[in-house]
């Protein structure tokens, strides 16, 4: 038997609509099949023909969990090479495996497919779209559990045998399991299963991959002869990635970037020589920028495009501006080379074995050695709570400022279940959260909830990466529920929240906090890996809302709460026009700069906002918002992912020329009319050290360790390791 994985690294590559955070059973399955059945004539008894009306249905309207055309591809050659008479598919969703493996299954001889939904909704999206394919000859859709439909199939004797198994749900191991004792699988069946990787199936990866001697204790100690299994059985297991191996795509990024290189020189040689030629024009060079009474500022994370934002910022207002850095696995950090660096420190990133002292002692010297007056603390995530604790030591030790909260306020603020009690003892609106630490909690809220209110668990002090599963929750029955409850790893050291499920849009806030007021606020549209940042109007009543949100809970705080603060909001109804009355569920709270800091570049009254710290008398009233419309993104993203992706995946026929195209205005509107967040005409250098130094280098160093990713955030420098 063999065992396929695939990575959802890829997942949104071919174009689907972005994921959000609401991504199923909000209408849009039935939204589809209206979609389809308007094409009806034209997509009648042709598998492709509705599979492409389903992927253009997800590429303009909403985004659709299907296993896709790459990870589809995998397992149609498998369906190819193993010319199985029977088919199980377990979570069939709106049928688009089913359609895509039946048409094979079906052209090579197979006899039954059974796709096993949970959701009779879902369940009859499929069944529709399956006969409009001309499939319902060979695809059974059976509804219920698949745990309660595959025993029962079994017991009425219409299936004995499982020649490949496909598996897309939840229940993974409790379902091999199952299949095992009824002797479903056997020596010679082919068992696929999607997302082993991410979001994850530890335990059915474990199992599926455990020896005898490794399954027998567990066997003889289970006393629940349905989740016992066949312990006899052993595995021929392999990983196969959904898209290529991680070791290609980081080769072929490399070679992107050396592909590149010419053109990004001449953009950089180009810049530098203009702007040679303004200096001379205007008499003045770049570096004499500096004022008599300017400030020695230390940015910190200046590699990340909203610290080199504020670095340029500090200096085109006169202040001498200190750089510093990780420089991880020595790929050197972009911000390094920017021209409005007075000097680059490099810093020792915290960590599990050393600790973070030697992280503050490095920030204390330059400091104390640089005469530091103001720190403007730009972490990523890595060191978030970290710069709490070196807040509290800089400020003690030095006369130098900080704008970054302290480490108890950090901590209680990075944690999404201890900002929503903070949030919810302010008076302000939450979603019902609850912490739970065992079991019987879950079982209890959702006993208490509202009726129709739905719920997601989720795992407290995870990485988002190992977030995925979005099933809603009270299931129906109520064992269900409870079966569902009892598989995740629950317990004291591993705790989770159980939030109430927001139907709405995600708004994502930046602002700069200073002793309890609000001094600098934009807030943006948001999508789970944002890469283009649009600030809303300054006048407009979902802005408004969040400010004045920001501003109450900042107020709470009080003096000393100096930082940066963005919140990530979702919001039911964005047409309300009075503030007051839209309701806001804040849902995460970011106690560090935002990269929305970028629709501030070179913002003098940013500059001053943050220098109000430093003043006496800090009462400036006013809140600074975005002067310019100007639109934020960056082009290595937008050509990679709206260019250099569709075109290959037109030159492997997987995508027609009209899909292909269809990126491409898009690509051209950020090109002419928006602003990259990296590049600057008098600052280039960040820009070739990003695309032809940071990254290469982080490439050739996963490469070389055999490290795996999924997905890169170019802004951020940060790569979600799988
Ligand atoms: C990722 S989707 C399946 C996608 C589908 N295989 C495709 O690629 O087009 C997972 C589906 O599993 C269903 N599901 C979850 N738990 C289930 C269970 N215990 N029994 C049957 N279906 C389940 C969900 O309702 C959802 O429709």
């Amino acid at each position: 038997m063999a065992e396929t994985n695939s990575s959802s690294a890829f997942d949104a590559e071919q174009g689907y609509q972005k994921k959000g955070n609401t991504y199923f059973d909000d209408g849009r399955e039935i939204e589809l099949l209206h979609f389809v059945y308007d094409r009806a004539e034209h997509v009648r008894n042709s598998p492709s023909a509705v599979l492409a009306a389903i992927d253009e249905y997800a590429r303009s309207k909403n985004y659709l969990m299907n296993v896709g055309q790459y990870k589809g591809k995998i397992i149609t050659e498998l369906i190819q090479e193993q010319k199985p008479q029977t088919m199980v598919e377990l979570g069939g969703y709106v049928g688009y495996s089913s359609i895509l493996f039946g048409d094979v299954f079906k052209r090579l001889g197979g006899k039954r497919y059974f796709t096993l939904e949970s959701s009779p909704e879902f369940a009859a999206v499929i069944m529709a779209l399956v006969r409009l394919a001309g499939l319902d000859d060979v695809v059974e859709v059976i509804v219920g559990d698949s745990g309660a439909s595959l025993e029962r199939l079994h017991r009425e004797k219409n299936l004995e045998h499982v020649d490949m198994l496909f598996i897309d749900h939840i229940e993974f191991e409790r379902d091999i399991k199952l299949c095992e004792r009824l002797g479903l699988v056997s020596p010679g069946t082919l068992v696929t299963a999607d997302n082993c990787v991410y979001p994850g199936q530890p335990e059915y990866w474990s199992y599926m991959t455990a020896s005898v001697q490794e399954r027998r204790p567990a066997f003889n100690r289970e006393e629940d002869e349905r989740k016992r299994g066949n312990p006899d059985l052993i595995y021929e297991s392999r990983l196969v990635e959904g898209f290529e191996p991680s070791g290609e795509k980081n080769v072929t990024l490399i070679f992107l970037s050396v592909a590149f290189l010419p053109i990004t020189l001449v953009i950089v040689l180009l810049s530098l020589a203009a702007n040679k030629l303004l200096g001379l024009l205007s008499g003045r060079n770049i570096k004499s920028l500096r004022s008599s009474s300017g400030k020695n500022v230390l940015v910190t994370g200046v590699g990340m495009s909203k610290g080199l934002t504020l670095a340029r910022s500090f200096q085109q207002a006169g202040h001498r501006v200190i750089g510093a850095d990780f420089e991880p696995d020595g790929a050197l950090s972009p911000g390094r080379f920017s021209n409005s660096l007075a000097r680059f420190h490099r810093l020792e990133k915290p960590t599990a074995k050393h600790g973070s002292a030697p992280y503050i002692q490095g920030l204390l010297d330059i400091i104390q050695n640089e005469q530091i007056d103001l720190w403007v603390s730009c972490s990523g995530v890595a060191s978030a709570v970290e710069d709490g604790g070196a807040k509290e030591i800089i400020e003690n030790r030095t006369d130098c400022k900080a704008i970054q909260f302290d480490i108890a306020t950090t901590r209680t603020l990075h944690e999404k279940h201890t900002f929503i009690d903070k949030v919810r003892a302010f008076g302000l609106n939450v979603p019902e959260t609850h912490t739970i630490t065992n079991h019987q909690q879950v079982q209890d809220a959702l006993r208490k909830a509202p009726s129709g209110r739905k719920y997601i668990m989720k795992p407290i002090g995870m990485d988002d990466a190992a977030r995925g599963d979005m099933t809603l929750l009270p299931k129906a029955p109520w064992e269900e529920t409870v079966k569902h409850i009892n598989q995740l790893q629950i317990s004291e050291k591993q705790a989770w929240i159980l939030q109430q499920f927001v139907k709405g849009e995600e708004f994502c806030t930046h602002a700069v906090v200073i002793n309890g007021k609000v001094k600098v606020f934009a807030s943006c549209p948001s999508s789970e890996l944002l890469m283009h940042y649009e600030a809303l109007p300054e006048g407009s009543p979902l802005n408004l809302a969040m400010l004045r949100f920001t501003q109450r809970f900042a107020a709470k705080y009080g003096d000393g709460f100096t930082g940066h603060l963005s919140f990530d909001f979702l919001v039911e109804d964005t047409n309300q026009q009075d503030p007051e009355q839209i309701v806001l569920y804040p849902i995460e709270c970011n106690p560090r700069a935002h990269t929305a800091v970028v629709l501030f570049s070179d913002d003098q009254d940013m500059v001053a906002a943050y220098l109000s710290l430093l003043a006496k008398d800090a009462s400036t009233p006013t809140v600074v918002y975005p002067k310019s419309p100007k639109k934020y993104y960056w082009i290595g993203h937008d050509l990679v992912e709206s260019l250099l992706l569709p075109l290959a995946r037109l030159l492997l026929l997987r995508i027609s020329v009209v899909e292909c195209l269809r990126h491409v205005p898009v690509f051209w509107s950020h090109l002419f009319f928006w602003r990259d967040g990296t590049y600057r005409l008098d600052d280039p250098l960040p820009l070739l050290a990003l695309y032809h130094i940071y990254w290469p280098m982080q490439f050739l160093n996963c490469v070389r360790e055999g490290r795996r990713w999924s997905r890169l955030n170019v802004s951020t420098l940060k790569m979600f390791e799988c």
